[in-house]
């Protein structure tokens, strides 16, 4: 005979297997909320127009080629329409040169190629045609305008390409997120993170997750409704408890990843500070290879933030040139001071920029690093001494500055630790990153670039191989949101297993939140506004 304990574990397992089902204390019945464990095989469903929609998919402007994409069930007409060929002849996912004609006029517009996708394989999950045709202005106008002259068909909005490939199930929303930064991505890093993204890289991390309290929970939900009953050893439970704090600090360890991922998608931040006419606009402006910053001989010419983007080895930086650090009455300038220091404050580096040449002249050994500049230093400051074609033009200077250099180094040791504002450790002379530079002569920049690389190397150095970066705040809530409803289910696991297991619903309603948002026309909005057309 089958013994209930038997009868409960099967019961366990048919409903960890099979999703769709849930115990209502007697029979596993389809379930009703699919919202909670059901999402992605049903994604929601938008109220979508079924036109026929088309568009140029490549760049505007003129080119050697470019491709017009027709999504919707009358793409076949427009191909028909457009191309002298019989219908057996559109080999699905094939290449074919043709000539495309007006279909009212029947006047010949190029010579180009066509794909057809017979849906469900094409990028919407419709029918899908490409035109690959020559890219001029004229080509294009009257090509858009051929496919026009069939009936049933309209110019697609932004974005509504992926919103119906979203919406017929090709895509989930972390893959359709993934897309948008492919397409803005503009260095090296962030192309590889929104490609990775796009192929489905965060989806399959969340879904496990998502899979693993499922399953647990679902030992929990037939707990509830046949523990008493099938006097069952509460271990089962206990185990499960164990596996949802397993769970939970996997989250939780995945959420400390220092926001890696959203620098890496929106740049680092990089400043360039310290006292007035130090190089630093002069600095900004021979990275970024153009004139973004005014360089004059006048102490304290720059008193705003000047950002631009750079690229350092492949990863995005956003380098901002500040206001010169020193005490002043004019108001505008202090201003200017305040926001270098509250953008040095929160940047992940920053370059304090001195002049050399003023170093060797002072009696003091820091009177450029005042304190109010050395207030600011942290153990992300690299230090560049510029102006060094000064020192270089005599052995004189040279052999100053050797001296000097060191003592300056001491001193910063000294104020460093003194104050302990920034750091958690005693800071030693290996700890200070220094760089000898010259703007005018480009001595060493090639170094300061290398050494930047390294920085950003190790700012982006990924902790844990196994869990995708953290790309969007969107992720990070959902995240949050996770493991405070955990934390609450294992407050109430002992003392009530019901709450206990409604926060576990929650918990999982929050991870597939990342895939298959509640909150997805608002979503939808938000990540296809910045879309090309075309896409
Ligand atoms: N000899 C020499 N002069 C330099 C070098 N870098 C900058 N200068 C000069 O130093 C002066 C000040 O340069 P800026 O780049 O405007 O300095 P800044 O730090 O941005 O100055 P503020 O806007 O006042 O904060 C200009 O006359 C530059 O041409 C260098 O490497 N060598």
């Amino acid at each position: 005979m089958i013994s209930r304990l038997t009868i409960f574990q099967n019961l366990c397992k048919k409903c960890i297997n099979n999703k769709r089902y849930y115990s209502n204390g007697n029979n596993f019945l389809k379930n009703n909320t699919t919202n909670i464990v059901n999402r992605q095989e049903d994604p929601p469903k938008l109220s979508l127009e079924k036109d026929t929609i088309y568009s140029l998919a490549s760049g505007v402007g003129k080119s050697g080629v470019a491709v017009i994409r027709v999504s919707g069930s009358q793409s076949k007409e427009v191909l028909k329409g457009l191309v002298n060929k019989k219908e057996s002849e559109f080999k699905p996912r094939y290449a074919t040169i043709g000539t495309f004609f007006h279909p009212l006029t029947k006047e010949a517009i190029d010579k180009g190629m066509f794909i057809y996708f017979k849906s469900p394989h094409s990028f919407t999950g419709e029918d899908v045609v490409e035109f690959h045709i020559h890219g001029g202005r004229a080509v294009i106008h009257d090509t858009l305008d051929a496919i026009s002259s069939i009936g049933g068909t309209r110019t697609s909005q932004p974005g509504e390409f992926t919103k119906r490939a979203f919406d017929n199930g090709k895509m989930d929303l972390s893959e359709v997120e993934g897309l948008a930064d492919l397409i803005d991505s503009q260095t090296h890093h962030q192309r590889k993170i929104a490609f990775n993204q796009m192929q489905g890289s965060i989806s399959r991390f969340y879904y496990q997750l998502r899979e693993d309290l499922i399953r647990s929970s679902a030992y929990m939900e037939a707990y509830i409704d046949f523990g008493e009953d099938a006097e069952l050893d509460p271990e089962i439970v206990e185990q499960s408890k164990n596996r949802i704090i397993g769970i939970r600090d996997r989250i939780q360890s995945h959420l400390n990843d220092g926001k890696r991922g959203e620098r890496l998608r929106q740049g680092a931040q990089v400043t360039i500070l310290g006292p007035p006419n130090a190089g630093k606009s002069s600095l900004i402006n021979l990275l970024t290879n153009r004139k973004v910053s005014i360089v004059s001989p006048i102490p304290g010419t720059t008193r705003d933030i000047i950002e631009a983007m750079l690229d350092i080895g492949g990863y995005p930086v956003i380098i901002g040139d500040t206001a010169g650090i020193r005490q002043s009455s004019d108001t505008i300038e202090l201003e200017g001071v305040q926001m270098a220091k509250e953008r040095s404050e929160t940047s992940d580096l920053s370059l304090c920029v001195l002049d050399a040449s003023q170093l060797i002249e002072q009696q003091t050994s820091n009177s450029q690093l005042d304190n109010e500049l050395l207030n600011i230093i942290n153990s992300n400051t690299i230090f560049i001494f510029n102006k060094m074609d000064i020192i270089n033009e005599s052995p004189l200077k040279k052999e100053i500055w050797g001296r000097k250099k060191l003592e300056i180094l001491d001193n910063i040791v000294k104020h460093v630790n003194e104050t302990r504002k920034h750091i958690d450790k005693v800071y030693g002379k290996d700890s200070i990153q220094s760089v000898e530079i010259s703007c005018i002569d480009n001595m060493n920049i090639r170094q300061l670039l290398d050494y930047l690389q390294k920085s950003l190397e190790n700012l982006f150095e990924c902790q844990e191989q196994d869990s995708p970066l953290l790309t969007r705040m969107r992720y990070k809530e959902a995240l949050i949101n996770c493991v405070e409803s955990l934390d609450r289910y294992l407050y109430f696991h002992d003392s009530d297993i019901v709450i206990a297991s409604e926060e576990l619903r929650s918990a999982i309603k929050s991870i597939g939140e990342i895939t298959h948002s509640s909150n997805i026309d608002d979503l939808l909005d938000i990540i296809f506004k910045d879309f090309c057309i075309g896409k």
